[in-house]
């Protein structure tokens, strides 16, 4: 099926597409996915009932109105409980910068190979890091039609120096998605009962990190045999998503892959492992997957996460301290989680099944 070329020198998806000496019309074989759970009758896909997924409104979480602030508080902890995923309105960045920062990505992508190949990351912590599938050089056999920008931007600001405008309107929305991240965090914080301030200090929130992760899955022959990015859960504790107007992502619920697409100008939020972990899983990581289409689509994420440092266990929290709820989850270092799913092919939840604790009844 594969044209004459050297998988080996492949440095991107983009790249792969535009090489002459391949086909248009068929994907390589390296990428295609014949066991993939998207052509298993056991996951039908259904578009999800725009309705029933829960839209979280900013602005009435910081409202002075008891009443009002109660409800939102409420509602965003049925959101973490029930879906994991919400969208979020009211958020206060501008629906410009949100257009200019997908725009100024896709123009990312469509630099030269040369330019872009100057930030290929060796290593699991590089700040900034360009690559494609998800771990292509090592424990992939088949490759995920991906390619992506992935930056460290808090508590120091990495960004590429191009395109031009890149680096301020990265700022611009890394900062704007901050303070969206703060109040959801605090309003998970209050939902969860905990007193003020005890997620911060347990998660060294100061000292948390963010990564910007900009995911391009460029325009597909056929999408039905290849996977954007495969089912898997997020680490860290919350990340804000926004894409272009082409739909791709996929979540699980009730065993069944729904489609998310979300209402224009909104951001798309989902809990993530440590949510899981710290509030030993009353508030679920969800599993989602990205599926690609005939067109090039571009997603960016805002990951947050605890301190590298940060030690995170359900034993900070106080909704496990008895005998009722034993922590299911034992301890683990944030740093070394990250560095466990980066190293390793990306799969489900296996991270967090890997510190997962049996109960002596189930051993
Ligand atoms: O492209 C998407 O919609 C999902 C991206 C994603 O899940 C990720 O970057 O972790
Ligand atoms: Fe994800």
């Amino acid at each position: 099926m594969a044209a004459e070329f050297d998988i080996n020198i492949i440095t991107s998806v983009k790249q792969l597409t535009e090489m002459p000496n391949v086909m248009k019309a068929v994907v390589p074989c390296y990428y295609a996915h014949p066991n993939s759970p998207i052509h298993s009758p056991a996951f039908g896909t259904s578009d999800a009932d725009l309705d029933s997924i829960p839209i979280v409104d900013l602005s009435l979480l910081s409202s002075e109105d008891p009443d009002q602030h109660s409800k939102a508080i409420h509602d965003l902890g049925r959101a973490c409980e029930d879906w994991g995923f919400f969208m979020v309105v009211n958020h206060g960045i501008a629906e410009s910068l949100m257009k200019e920062m997908i725009e100024v990505t896709n123009e990312f992508f469509e630099m030269a190979e040369e330019e872009k190949s100057r930030y290929i990351g060796q290593q699991v912590f590089d700040p900034i890091k360009y690559g494609t599938s998800f771990n292509y050089t090592s424990k992939e056999t088949i490759y995920y039609w991906r390619d992506y920008l992935k930056l460290s931007v808090y508590p120091h600001f990495h960004s590429p120096h191009q395109p031009k405008h890149f680096r301020e309107l990265l700022r611009e929305y890394c900062e704007k998605c901050r303070k969206v991240t703060r109040t959801l965090l605090s309003g998970i914080s209050e939902s969860l009962g905990l007193e003020h301030e005890l997620m911060k200090k347990s998660l060294d929130l100061d000292s948390g990190i963010e990564v910007f992760v900009a995911n391009y899955y460029p325009a597909c022959p056929q999408p039905e045999l290849v996977m954007g990015l495969p089912p898997h859960s997020d680490f860290g504790l919350l990340t804000l998503l926004i894409q272009n107007e082409v739909g791709g992502l996929q979540l699980q619920r009730n065993g069944k892959w729904i489609n998310i697409n979300p209402i224009p100008n909104s951001i798309l939020v989902n809990t993530a492992d440590h949510l899981e972990i710290f509030t030993n899983g009353k508030y679920k990581s969800v599993l989602h997957r990205a599926v690609v289409k005939k067109v090039a689509r571009i997603s960016i994420g805002i990951a947050n996460s605890p301190a590298m440092n940060a030690t995170v266990s359900p034993a900070a929290s106080p909704l496990i301290q008895n005998e009722r709820f034993p922590p299911l989850y034992f301890p683990t270092k944030y740093s070394e989680y990250v560095e466990m799913q980066q190293t390793n092919p990306l799969d489900g939840k296996s991270c967090l099944d890997r510190i997962k604790i049996i109960s002596p009844s189930l051993k």
